[in-house]
């Protein structure tokens, strides 16, 4: 039996179907742009791709050729669950949730807290349920993994009413990618995940970096929103906090235009001035383009310090983890971000390090070096699991 996952993207709909047990992928894709002229879906299954263009095409139209597919290919009976990626769900879920009117309304109520992302996860659940009437559907939080955060972790220093009454704290996100990444991570260590402290660096689209000691996450860069922390392809993380104030002031733009700016017109974008693609930037940097070099370098150093600031967490580090697009992709990057380390005793193996690029994932760091690793993360297996997992408990 297989389960559907859906990891919604505020423009984007990447789907998997999975066999929980073994991660074995049968029919897999994208739908990008959804809702613009440009909009398209990519299949693949047995090796093949196809792309269809979907013309302004929503969630639903997406859900209808992937669902189409699923006939064709005689798998539609054989779907048995309904797996999905939620970004935010605030202090509620510590753990997936099965899918009820009360659980998407919820989700509902943390769209303040996740604008770009809540709604597409509700577009997608939506999309589901009609697609599959009467199939399970859970939910999976990339926050969950973060609720064991303390006190001293999770609290902001504002006014308690903030926290009281509007839930100002941090939160953390990329959770299903941290967690998935550090059970792999002792796997290859070969020690229990239960004896072990692990950084662990998710560096996508969005990037953050977690602290995970036993299996539990104690700290982590993202914060009330994806917003906080590292350097991004199109977001700032960190900034000033009197910055809103002063920019509304001397430029006249809305505290909306702000955030906007600061979600999608920064990070790598604004400080290359070319893409929010890192493997376009280290091509440009390579080429002697000044702004891709800042961009990549600033990249580097503070994501060096938000993985330095991980290890006041732990006390003891055991080792660091590279995972997203970036961390099993960029050799530069991990390279780099090393160099930046050796008091936490971190020393390269650059032929290992090159190795690690051909996505196989493995270890990148010098033998007398605490140990590095590229792993290479699966949100959609996770998904897959928790979900199994829990329709199981609720059956049993
Ligand atoms: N070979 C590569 N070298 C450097 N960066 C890469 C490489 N391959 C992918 N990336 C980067 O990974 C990022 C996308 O990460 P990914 O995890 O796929 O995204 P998402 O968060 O949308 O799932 C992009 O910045 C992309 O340029
Ligand atoms: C929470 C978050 O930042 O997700 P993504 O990296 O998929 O944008
Ligand atoms: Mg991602």
């Amino acid at each position: 039996m297989w389960t559907l996952v859906l990891n919604s993207g505020s423009s984007s709909l990447k789907f998997a179907l999975i066999d929980p047990a073994s991660g074995e992928t049968h029919l897999s894709g994208l739908a990008e742009r959804l809702g613009a002229e440009a909009a398209s879906l990519r299949l693949d299954s047995g090796g093949k791709r196809q792309t269809h263009a979907l013309h302004g095409g929503s969630y639903a139209e997406a859900m209808r050729l992937v669902l189409n597919e699923l006939d064709t290919l005689g798998l539609r009976s054989e779907v048995w669950a309904i797996g999905h990626r939620v970004v935010h769900g605030g202090s509620r879920f510590s753990s997936p949730a099965s899918i009820t009117p009360e659980v998407l309304d919820a989700i509902r109520e943390c769209v303040p807290l996740a604008p770009l992302h809540n709604p597409a996860s509700i577009a997608g659940i939506e999309a589901a349920m009609n697609a599959f009437p009467g199939l399970p559907q859970v939910a999976v939080f990339d926050t969950s993994f973060h609720q064991t955060l303390p006190e001293v972790a999770y609290r902001y220093a504002v006014p308690e009413e903030w926290f009281r009454q509007h839930g100002v704290r941090r939160y953390g996100f990329h959770g299903i990618s941290h967690a998935f990444v550090a059970g792999e991570a002792a796997r290859m260590l070969d020690r229990p995940l239960a004896d072990l402290n692990l950084i662990t660096a998710h560096l996508g689209n969005g990037c953050s970096v977690c602290a995970v000691s036993a299996g539990r996450s104690v700290d982590t860069s993202m914060g009330l929103t994806p917003l906080e922390g590292l350097v991004m392809g199109t977001r700032s993380g960190n900034v000033d906090p009197g910055l809103h104030d002063y920019l509304a002031r001397v430029s006249g733009l809305t505290l909306t235009q702000i955030t906007a700016a600061l979600n999608r017109e920064s990070g790598f974008l604004a400080l290359s001035g070319l893409t929010n693609d890192m493997r376009e930037l280290e091509e440009a940097a390579a080429r002697g383009h000044v702004g891709a070099r800042l961009a990549a370098d600033i990249f580097v150093y503070r994501l060096a310090q938000g993985i330095a600031s991980m290890a006041v967490a732990l006390g003891r580090v055991d080792g660091l983890v590279f995972t997203g697009g970036i961390g099993e992709n960029s050799a530069t990057v991990r390279a780099a971000t090393l160099a930046r380390l050796p008091f936490l005793g971190l020393k390269l193996d650059e032929s290992a390090n090159s190795a690690a690029v051909r996505g196989q994932g493995g270890p990148i760091s010098a033998p007398d070096s605490l140990p590095a690793l590229v792993v290479n993360t699966n949100e959609e297996w996770m998904i897959a699991r928790e979900t199994a997992e829990i329709l199981t408990k609720v059956a049993g």
